[in-house]
């Protein structure tokens, strides 16, 4: 079965990436969401990238705060593509996570996206983009939610220009 797979690196990240996993949801696309850490687990981390790639899992999305080695370290691991999320977790508010997830050599890409919640959303979007380039079913649904958002602004324009005249 094709699947994303989600690793985040502690149990204090599934809030903020519980976004992630509901946009999946949303969208009717597979995943599974697991907790190791570069750091903490790293025989773990590595196990997992393995037997993921091999139960079917296309694209590796990789949430960690601090000092954030887990989407680097998956990167080691695998050719699939990793898209990394920037947790906000410590006085720096995420740019360290940020700057040690994108900041990777030449080589060995993580495709980083913003700290947070809306980080956590886009790397479900960036993944179901990935998948949507062999599956036409998810390619219409990701237009038809441009759509949808496009409609959403001109509905809430007019909404405010309605409470302002
Ligand atoms: N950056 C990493 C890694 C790693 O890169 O392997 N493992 C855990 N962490 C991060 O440490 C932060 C604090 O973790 P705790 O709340 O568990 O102390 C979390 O945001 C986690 O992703």
């Amino acid at each position: 079965m094709k699947f994303v797979s989600i690793v985040i690196g502690s149990k204090s990240d599934y809030e903020v990436m519980k976004s992630c996993s509901d946009t999946f949801e949303a969208f009717g696309v597979n995943y599974e969401m697991i907790i190791s850490s570069a750091h903490r687990s790293p025989e773990r981390t590595k196990e997992y990238v393995l037997d993921a790639e091999k139960k079917g899992a296309q694209v590796f999305i990789a949430a960690a705060g601090m000092a954030a080695h887990l989407a680097g370290v998956l990167t080691s691991k695998t050719i699939k593509p990793i898209i990394g999320v920037p947790m906000s977790a410590s006085a720096l508010s995420g740019i360290d996570a940020l700057l040690s997830t994108v900041q990777m050599p030449a080589g060995m890409p993580v495709a980083t996206v913003a700290i947070g919640k809306a980080g956590a959303i886009n790397s479900a979007f960036l993944a179901m983009q990935i998948l949507a380039l062999n599956n036409e079913e998810l390619s219409v649904k990701l237009k038809e939610d441009r759509i949808s958002k496009a409609k959403k602004v001109e509905m809430d324009s007019l909404e405010i220009e309605t409470l302002i005249q």
